[in-house]
C-alpha cells in the first residue's frame, strides 16, 4: 500500500487525507443538534433510492439493472453491494459474498449521510446480511422499503439458499411496504406450494401478506400458457391485476430487479403505491418491447435496454463520423411548396440533391403534418446514410429524436440551443441562425456546432427576413468561433462573391430555391458543387 505515509489510522483502517478530512468534519458536525447541510432555495432535493443487492457482471440484473432503471426514471440511485456474481446470458458462473461487516459499513456510509427516500433490496445472500440490513433500517428509517426476495436467477442458479427464508419472514417482510416475489419465490416463502394460475397467485399474495408485508405483488412473468404478463397486487383489502402484453423476446434477464427498482423510484418521487406499480410495469413492458430484437451474448436470456437508446447506435443506422465543418460546403435546405409545385416528393428531391453532391441536408417542412414529416424524414435519412451525408431537421426536435436524425437547425425564436443540446445529447449536430456577432457568441456558448448567417441576398423563401448583405456576413464570420454557412438568395449567379470573402470560418453556402425551385435538382446541385469546388481551389 503506497498510501501509508500520508494516511491516518481511524478505527483500525487507513484513510486518505480527503477521507480523513471527512471524518474530522463528521466529528465537528456530530457535536451539533440535528446537523444537516444547509439547503439553500436554489438547490433541489433529488428523489433517491438506495439499492442493497448483488452485482451482475453481465449487467442485466442486480445492482446494474437497479442503477439503470432509476437513471431511466430520473431518480438518483446509491448502492450497497452484498455479493459479486460472475454472470452472463448463459447463467451464473460464480458468487462471491461481501463480508457482513463491510455490508454494514457501506450501509452506514450511505444511510448516515445521503438519506435515501426509499430502500430497495435484491440479492441478500446470507441471514447475517438480512439481519444487518434490518438493524440499519431501524437506526436510519426511510420512507419506504421495497423487498424483491431474490433467491434463484432465471437461469436456475441459486443466489440465496432456503436458509434465508426464515430471516426474510421474521426480519424483513414485517418492515416491507411492498414485497415482489416471482412465482418460484412466492412458492418458496409459502413452504413450496405449487403456483400455476392467477387464482393461485391471488391466494399466495394473501398468505404472504399474512406474514407481515403491507403490500404483496406476485409477479407472473413465468406463468405458463399466458398470453399476457399478469402480476397480482394485494394491499390487505383488495386485489388488483396488472396486465400487459407478453413481449416475445429472449431479453428478459433482470425484469424482476427492474420492476422492483422502478417501483422504488416511483415511490421516491412521491407516487402512491398503486400508481408506482402501474407505472413500473408499463416501463418494463415498454423497455422489453423496445429491446426485443437486440443481441447481447449467446445464452438463453439476454439483457434489455433500460434507457431505450442502444438501437440509436446500430451501425447500419447511425452516422459513423463526428461533424466535419467541411460538410457545410453545399448545404441543401428543402421547401415543401417548391417540391410540390414541381410535382416531386421530399424524398425524391433529397435523393437528387444528395446524388448531385449536396454535402449536408436540412428538412425544412413548415407546412407538413407531423406524421407525413416523420415518414419523409425516415426515408430521407435512409438515403442520406447511404451517401454518408448528415441529415438535419429544421426546428422540430421531436421529429429529429423520433427518426434519429443527425441533428437540428434552430432559429432565434425556436428552442434555445442549450435546451436542444440537453434533449439531443452530445453527439448530434446543432446549427443556429444568427445575424449578429452577439448571436454567434451565444450560439457558441450554448453548445452549437455551426451557425447559419443571412439572409445574404434578398429572398422570398422566408417572409420578413432582414438581409445582412455581404458586409453583415463578413462581420459575423470574423467574430464567430463556430464554422459558418451563408444563407439567403444564394445561387449560381451570386455565389462567387460570397466565397470570395475569404474568411476562414465561412465553410459554404446553404441553398433552397437554387436547387429545389428548378426542374432538375440533380443537375443544379452538380453545377453549384462544381463552382464551389472551383472557388476553393482558386482560393488556395
Ligand atoms: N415477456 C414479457 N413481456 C412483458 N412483461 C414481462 C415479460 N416477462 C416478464 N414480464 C414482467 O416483468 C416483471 C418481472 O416479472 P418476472 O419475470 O416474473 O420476475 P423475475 O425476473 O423476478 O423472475 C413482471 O411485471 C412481469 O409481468
Ligand atoms: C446479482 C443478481 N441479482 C438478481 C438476479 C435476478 O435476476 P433474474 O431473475 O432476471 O435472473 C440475478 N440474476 N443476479
Amino acid at each position: 500500500m503506497g498510501y501509508t505515509s500520508s494516511c491516518t489510522l481511524v478505527n483500525n483502517r487507513y484513510l486518505l487525507p480527503s477521507q480523513n478530512a471527512r471524518v474530522l468534519n463528521l466529528k465537528a458536525v456530530q457535536g451539533e443538534q440535528n446537523s444537516r447541510p444547509l439547503i439553500t432555495m436554489s438547490q433541489v432535493k433529488i428523489p433517491h433510492v438506495l439499492t442493497v443487492a448483488g452485482s451482475d457482471s453481465g449487467a442485466g440484473a442486480g445492482i446494474q439493472a437497479d442503477l439503470k432503471a432509476c437513471a431511466a426514471r430520473g431518480v438518483y440511485c446509491s448502492t450497497v453491494i452484498t455479493a459479486v456474481t460472475a454472470q452472463n446470458t448463459v447463467g451464473v458462473q460464480g458468487v462471491n459474498i461481501v463480508p457482513e461487516d463491510f455490508v454494514r459499513e457501506q450501509l452506514e456510509s450511505v444511510l448516515s449521510d445521503m438519506h435515501p427516500d426509499v430502500v430497495k433490496t435484491g440479492m441478500l445472500p446470507s441471514t447475517g446480511i438480512v439481519k444487518i440490513l434490518s438493524q440499519s433500517l431501524r437506526e436510519f428509517p426511510v420512507r419506504a422499503l421495497v423487498v424483491d426476495p431474490v433467491m434463484v436467477s432465471t437461469s436456475g442458479d441459486v443466489l440465496a439458499g432456503p436458509s434465508i427464508l426464515d430471516s426474510f419472514r421474521e426480519e424483513l417482510l414485517p418492515m416491507a411496504d411492498i414485497v415482489t416475489p416471482n412465482l418460484k419465490e412466492a412458492s418458496a416463502l409459502l413452504g413450496g406450494i405449487p403456483l400455476e394460475t392467477v387464482a393461485d397467485m391471488r391466494s399466495a399474495a394473501k398468505s404472504i401478506h399474512d406474514i407481515g408485508a403491507r403490500n404483496v405483488l406476485v409477479k407472473g412473468g413465468d406463468l405458463a400458457d399466458s398470453s399476457d404478463a399478469v402480476d397480482v397486487l394485494f394491499d390487505g383489502k383488495d386485489f388488483y391485476e396488472f396486465r400487459s402484453s407478453r413481449i416475445k423476446t429472449r431479453n428478459t434477464h433482470g425484469t424482476g430487479c427492474t420492476l422492483a427498482s422502478s417501483i422504488a423510484a416511483e415511490l421516491a418521487r412521491g407516487s402512491s403505491l398503486f400508481y408506482a406499480v402501474k407505472t413500473a410495469k408499463r416501463y418494463v413492458e415498454t423497455a422489453l418491447d423496445y429491446s426485443k430484437d437486440i443481441l447481447i451474448g449467446n445464452g438463453r436470456q439476454g439483457p434489455f435496454d433500460h434507457m431505450m437508446k442502444l438501437k440509436n447506435n446500430d451501425m447500419k443506422l447511425s452516422r459513423h463520423r463526428p461533424f466535419d465543418p467541411n460538410d457545410l460546403l453545399l448545404y441543401a435546405v428543402t421547401d415543401s411548396r417548391m417540391n410540390k409545385d414541381w410535382g416531386r416528393s421530399i424524398t425524391d428531391a433529397v435523393k437528387a440533391a444528395v446524388e448531385g453532391g449536396a454535402s449536408i441536408v436540412q428538412l425544412r417542412e413548415k407546412d407538413a403534418d407531423t406524421r407525413d414529416f416523420l415518414d419523409a424524414a425516415k426515408s430521407c435519412l435512409e438515403i442520406c446514410r447511404q451517401h454518408g451525408v448528415p441529415l438535419l431537421i429544421n426546428d422540430r426536435v421531436d421529429i429529429a429524436l423520433a427518426c434519429n436524425a443527425d441533428g437540428v437547425h434552430v432559429g432565434q425564436s425556436d428552442m434555445p440551443a442549450r435546451v436542444v443540446r440537453t434533449l439531443l445529447g452530445p453527439d448530434k449536430i446543432i446549427g443556429v441562425s444568427c445575424k449578429t456577432p452577439e448571436q454567434a457568441h451565444v450560439a457558441w456558448i450554448e453548445g452549437a456546432d455551426y451557425i447559419g448567417c443571412g439572409g445574404v441576398y434578398p429572398t422570398n423563401t422566408k417572409e420578413n427576413n432582414i438581409t445582412v448583405g455581404l458586409d453583415g456576413l463578413k462581420n459575423v464570420c470574423l467574430a464567430s468561433k463556430l464554422p459558418v454557412v451563408a444563407i439567403g438568395g444564394i445561387g449560381m449567379s451570386n455565389v462567387q462573391p460570397v466565397m470570395e470573402l475569404g474568411v476562414p470560418s465561412l465553410k459554404g453556402v446553404a441553398v433552397v430555391s437554387a436547387l429545389f425551385d428548378r426542374e432538375s435538382v440533380l443537375r443544379e446541385t452538380q453545377n453549384l458543387r462544381r463552382v464551389l469546388l472551383d472557388s476553393i481551389t482558386t482560393a488556395k
